[in-house]
């Protein structure tokens, strides 16, 4: 048996950067950035108007009310336009070419019209004003990115502004889920005595897509070591990480540490000193990651997220890998026994965290309704209200 934090160390130092691959940019949120990108152009890549009004030459403006006379117009997308002469003003809207000569831009709203003429009413203006200039936002050849930049809608927009249609990211890790259970019902078949319905997968699964993983590979097994041992060697032939629920713990019909010596996968550590969730066993087999996770739903779900979410992180080339942790007072008083650190379901409200009831490894009603999870280490096993404890956010 390990402790948690022991738990997480092995695995950091067996897990590593997953293969790179080139996506397509308008597909390329929530992966990180595996090279630098180079800007290929500048932005914006002409002298663009940020108002609607009039583009000027600001030495014309010797006083207000100065009267010029509107030579021409530049809307947005025009590429041919007049440069313009002292004198003069160009009719222009927010996006379009500043015309050479020009040196401002008069918002319409401090301009009116008389006879074909424009009177600009603001003085002084100074040069530049409501000018974006070439480059201003980055210069062509510049890093408009770096490498290991998460990649968010922000940073989609801005870089097809610059027309870079494809990335180098790192690839998400092709995953195969095991489920294992002879008590298993699939959704929709009728109750039997006995039977529970399959619901690990669909949650698993759940949580991996919110880590943009979507190629998932599932296979069922018997409780028998040989069904074990075959899905496990045929989802470990196609799959970079391999997730197994149920059968792990010390039961008669418990194959999952067995079939995974059998397949040669090494046995890192096996048991952590944790509730729930105290028969994780995570084992690697050349650059492949196994996690079989515990059958209850809630001891499951903690271990993804505490121990798989940061492995997959890792492997993606993010690193941020752990859920956001805070120091929160809590809500009311909360004690256990043991000798086994404890993760609670809980609630962050405005300023405070709520253990919520039903903390048991079989139960989700808590799990359904939380937005963290409260880490107790077993030296702080008596909680008073307003004490600080650890909080883990979960992702939305
Ligand atoms: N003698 C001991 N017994 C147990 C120990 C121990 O140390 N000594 N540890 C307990 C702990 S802690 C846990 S956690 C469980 C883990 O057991 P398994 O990983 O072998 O899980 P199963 O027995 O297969 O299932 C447990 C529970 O979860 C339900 N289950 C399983 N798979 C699913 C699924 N896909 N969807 C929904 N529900 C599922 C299953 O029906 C069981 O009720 O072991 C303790 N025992
Ligand atoms: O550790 Mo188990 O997950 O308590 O039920």
């Amino acid at each position: 048996m390990v402790t948690v934090n022991e738990a997480k160390q092995r695995i950091f130092s067996e897990t590593f950067l997953n293969s790179t691959a080139t996506r397509p940019t308008s597909e390329a949120a929530g992966f990180v950035l595996a090279a630098d990108v180079v800007a290929p152009l500048s932005m914006p890549s002409f002298r663009q108007s940020s108002m609607d009004g009039y583009a000027i030459l600001h030495s014309d403006i010797v006083q207000k009310d100065v009267f010029l006379k509107i030579a021409a117009e530049s809307r947005a997308g025009q590429s041919e336009l007049q440069p313009l002469i002292s004198g003069n003003a160009i009719r222009i809207f927010t996006g379009a070419p500043v015309p050479d000569g020009a040196t401002a831009v008069i918002m319409q709203e401090h301009t009116s019209l008389l006879s074909g003429q424009v009177i600009i009413h603001e003085f002084p203006v100074p040069p530049g004003k409501n000018v974006r200039e070439i480059g201003k936002q980055i210069s062509q050849g510049a890093v408009a990115l770096t490498k290991g930049t998460y990649l968010t809608p922000g940073s989609i927009g801005f870089l097809l502004g610059m027309n870079v249609q494809v990335v180098e990211v790192y690839s998400k890790p092709k995953t195969g889920l095991l489920v294992t259970g002879d008590e298993l019902l699939k959704p929709g078949e009728p109750l039997v005595h006995g039977k529970v319905y399959e619901s690990n997968s669909a949650m698993l699964i759940a949580a991996l897509q919110q880590e943009g993983i979507s190629d998932i590979e599932i296979k069922y097994a018997k409780d028998d070591f040989q069904s074990t041992v075959d899905a496990l060697e045929a989802l470990s032939q196609t799959n970079d990480l391999v997730l197994t629920t149920g059968g792990v713990s010390v039961g008669d019909y418990d194959f999952v540490e067995k079939a995974l010596q059998e397949i040669g996968a090494e046995t890192i550590f096996y048991k952590v000193r944790q509730k729930p969730g105290k028969p994780l066993l995570f084992a690697k087999r050349q650059e492949k990651l196994f996690f079989a996770l515990p059958g209850n739903p809630a001891s499951s779900l903690v271990c993804y997220y505490e121990y798989v979410l940061p492995a997959i992180r890792k492997m993606t080339g993010r690193t941020d890998l752990f859920l956001r942790k805070l120091k929160m007072p809590v809500k009311h008083a909360y004690s256990f026994d043991g000798e086994r650190d404890e993760f609670l379901k809980a609630f962050v409200e405005e300023d405070h965290v709520v253990p919520l009831d039903g903390q048991e490894s079989f139960a989700l009603r808590s799990f359904a309704i939380a937005n963290a999870i409260i880490y107790l280490p077993v030296t702080q096993h008596v909680v008073a209200e307003g004490d600080l404890v650890e909080v883990h956010l979960l992702p939305f």
